[in-house]
């Protein structure tokens, strides 16, 4: 038998005995949530990826990663396709009558990787794209759908070049170390929920209260940590003052005059300071779950005229990609059953609501509103549904 040298010295820690034999165990493998991480991570690389559905395998790359090398070594595989969003289709106005929430198009013969950011809408407004005369082939498959979903979740433009593979160059090109991941498996990783740990908590004396603490919170997705910050001391067992704030890089950080983040988060940090305390959740959302990088490019676009509901769209989001699911992991894990929620997001309520945690009341927040951003949050209350 094996002692530590902590046991040795007196401690109780023990180890166990190794066994003679040797046994692979399959808590080893990796599970669907951490194969489904790898995927994210091997195509925000600029990797190839090997989907599967059946007897169908798809060669899958992401627009804005991938090179000029692996685009040309699929293109040599088969005939290449670029699956775009239905909301991407129909800012391009090249949508036909064809049902679905992706569409596939036939990359022409000599499209370079310019020819595929400028139609994915990563090139910026003023790219030409063809428009209305491209050649939209179909809907896409569960398999389009689900490399599409992937996509949003690492925060690159939502358009995914794909190449079907041929039985026999599947096996080859899983040979060469591709990563490859069942359909099966992909949706239900994407639909598994997350949770939450706790890994590390601190004492916090902020310019906003003295007392504070900081807690974060790792998903086991391997995605984006969180944070809870306690403002005073709150008692949590009862109805907690809380908010669930997304990041927001340019208004929390540079005081940006497009949006009212900042004003909010300072005003929410005072109000809970200013009465029996609170928590405040920020969560790494940045642009509404779009991230910083595709949130410049929708700057870009509102400074072309659009709203920043329709910069979402010509991108290829919906108006919104984040989940507030996380929110209420975190409140759950922090023993908070109950909320004074402070909002003017009518979502945030509802969605606390649907994973258990109770709404007791939803309290407004508005401030920070300038001449800059004004047209901004009259958008989001007449196409978001916020309350003004
Ligand atoms: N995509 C996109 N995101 C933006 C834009 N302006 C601000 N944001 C993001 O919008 C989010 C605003 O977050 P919150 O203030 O928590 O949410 P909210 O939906 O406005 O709701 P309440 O403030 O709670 O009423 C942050 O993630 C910002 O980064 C924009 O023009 N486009
Ligand atoms: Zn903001």
């Amino acid at each position: 038998m094996l002692t530590s040298p902590l046991a040795a010295s007196g401690s109780a820690i023990a180890v166990p005995d190794r066994p003679d034999q040797h046994v692979v165990t399959p808590a080893l493998a990796p599970r669907g949530i951490e194969r489904l991480h790898r995927i994210r991570g091997d195509l925000r690389l600029g990797l190839p990826v090997i989907l599967q559905d059946g007897g169908d395998s798809v060669l899958v790359a992401l627009v804005e990663t991938v090179t000029d090398a692996r685009y040309g070594a699929m293109t040599a595989l088969g005939q290449p396709e670029l699956v775009l969003t239905r909301r991407r289709a129909e800012a391009l106005g090249a949508l036909p009558p064809i049902q679905g929430d992706t569409l596939r198009l036939r990359v022409p013969a000599g499209a370079d990787l310019a020819w595929l950011a400028a139609v994915a809408g990563q090139a910026g407004p003023d790219a030409p794209t063809g428009g209305a005369s491209l050649p939209i082939l179909q809907a896409g498959t569960a398999l389009h759908r689900a490399a599409i979903e992937i996509a949003k979740t690492v925060q690159v433009v939502p358009a995914v070049l794909a190449v079907p593979l041929a039985g026999r160059d599947g096996g080859a090109v899983a040979a060469l170390g591709l990563t490859a991941m069942a359909l099966a498996e992909i949706t239900g990783a994407l639909d598994e929920a997350r949770s939450q740990t706790r890994v590390s908590s601190a004492r916090l004396p902020m310019d906003a209260s003295a007392a504070g603490r900081v807690h974060v919170f790792r998903p086991d997705d391997g995605g984006a940590e969180h944070y809870a910050i306690e403002i005073g001391t709150p008692d949590l067992s009862g109805p907690v003052t809380v908010r669930l704030h997304s990041a927001c890089f340019t208004g929390d950080v540079l005081g940006s005059l497009k949006c009212d983040c900042g004003p909010q988060l300072r005003g929410a940090m005072a109000a809970m300071a200013a009465g029996p305390g609170g928590v405040l959740l920020y969560l790494n959302q940045e642009g509404r779950g779009i991230g910083l990088a595709n949130k410049m490019r929708a700057y870009a676009l509102q400074d072309a005229g659009l709203d920043t509901v329709e910069a979402n769209h010509w991108l290829g989001f919906e108006d919104d990609q984040r989940d507030f699911r996380i929110g209420a992991q975190i409140l759950r894990r922090m023993g908070i059953g109950q909320v004074r929620l402070m909002t003017n997001n009518p979502a945030k309520v509802a969605s606390l609501g649907a994973q258990g945690i109770e709404v007791v009341e939803r309290v407004p927040l508005r401030v920070g509103r300038t001449a800059q951003n004004a047209h901004y949050l009259a958008t989001k209350a007449a196409k978001s549904g916020h309350l003004l």
